[in-house]
């Protein structure tokens, strides 16, 4: 089995080339792939599928990115990965460089990018769903749920992000997000810059998260009463520009390929 080793912005995934959709992707295979100590090491994996294997023509969009959070879990969008996922299509020569649909389970996001580069993808409508509170280290937090096809709060602080710890899941309101959240914490540094971090869904902290950092666009603009603007997020793995235009938003950085391999055949049979 081939595997490519990517990150954007150090959100980083083990992508898996399966073009005809024969792959059986359990999720202790997932989170075996993604173990950092005795696999490849990774925040997630992407499986590159035909959205025709999957009997989902109706998308309009050649590829469907099959996201996996590290635990197995099955997420319905990344934005990170979609962009590391493009950035594989060309790299691969599935693709040509430009612009290019990839399919979703949140829906088929459209991709723009170079033969090198940054990779920016139109992430869509995002949606505010209200109030919400995260609980970090005992103390709670005020933020904005918000949808980006996968759930999210985010919840602004007035001290360095730096000093938050995250090795633990942050509470929430289970009755607010049924299926988990992935939580950030933000804060405002003027001019359109903030920094963030956050723990994920399914993958605990990340050095990033795509959908992530449109979500804190979104709270960052809505604590000033605006809607739209162009937001630079530091995150520990590096920035990622957000536009918000009041109609969709656009996610644009990094998308690296690293290494590729081949997983031994006994290693996969043990799993
Ligand atoms: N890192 C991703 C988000 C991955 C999915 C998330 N953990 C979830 O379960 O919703 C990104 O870049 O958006």
């Amino acid at each position: 089995m081939r595997f490519v080793k990517g990150h954007g912005t150090e959100n980083d995934f083990v992508i898996v080339p399966d073009p005809d959709g024969s792959l059986d992707l359990t999720p202790s295979l997932v989170a075996a792939l993604c173990d950092r100590r005795a696999g490849i090491g990774a925040d997630g994996v992407l499986r590159v599928v035909r959205s025709k294997a999957l009997g989902r023509d109706d998308l309009g969009a050649e590829w469907f990115m099959d996201y996996r959070n590290a635990d197995g879990s099955i997420a319905e969008m990344c934005g990170n990965g979609v962009r590391v996922f493009a950035r594989y299509l060309v790299d691969a020569g599935l693709a040509a460089p430009g612009d290019l649909a990839v399919g979703t389970r949140a829906g088929v996001r459209p991709v723009s990018l170079g033969a090198t580069g940054d990779v920016t993808v139109d992430m869509g409508a995002p949606e505010v769903l209200g109030k919400g509170r995260a609980v970090v280290s005992g103390r709670s937090y005020a933020g904005l749920r918000i949808s980006m096809g996968n759930p999210h709060l985010a919840c602004a602080i007035d001290e360095p992000v730096a000093g938050l710890d995250l090795t633990h899941a942050p509470g929430f309101n289970a009755a607010a997000f049924p299926e988990g959240v992935n939580v950030e914490l933000f804060r405002p540094l003027g001019d359109g810059r903030v920094e963030m971090r956050v723990h994920e869904r399914g993958s605990g902290e990340t050095r990033s998260c795509g959908t992530g950092t449109v979500a804190t666009a979104v709270a960052a603009a809505h604590a000033e009463g605006r809607t739209t603007g162009t937001w630079e997020i530091a995150v520990p793995g590096g920035v990622l520009t957000v536009i918000l235009d009041g109609t969709t938003s656009f996610l644009r950085g990094p998308a690296v390929l690293v290494a590729e391999g081949e997983l031994r055949p006994d290693w996969l049979a043990a799993r």
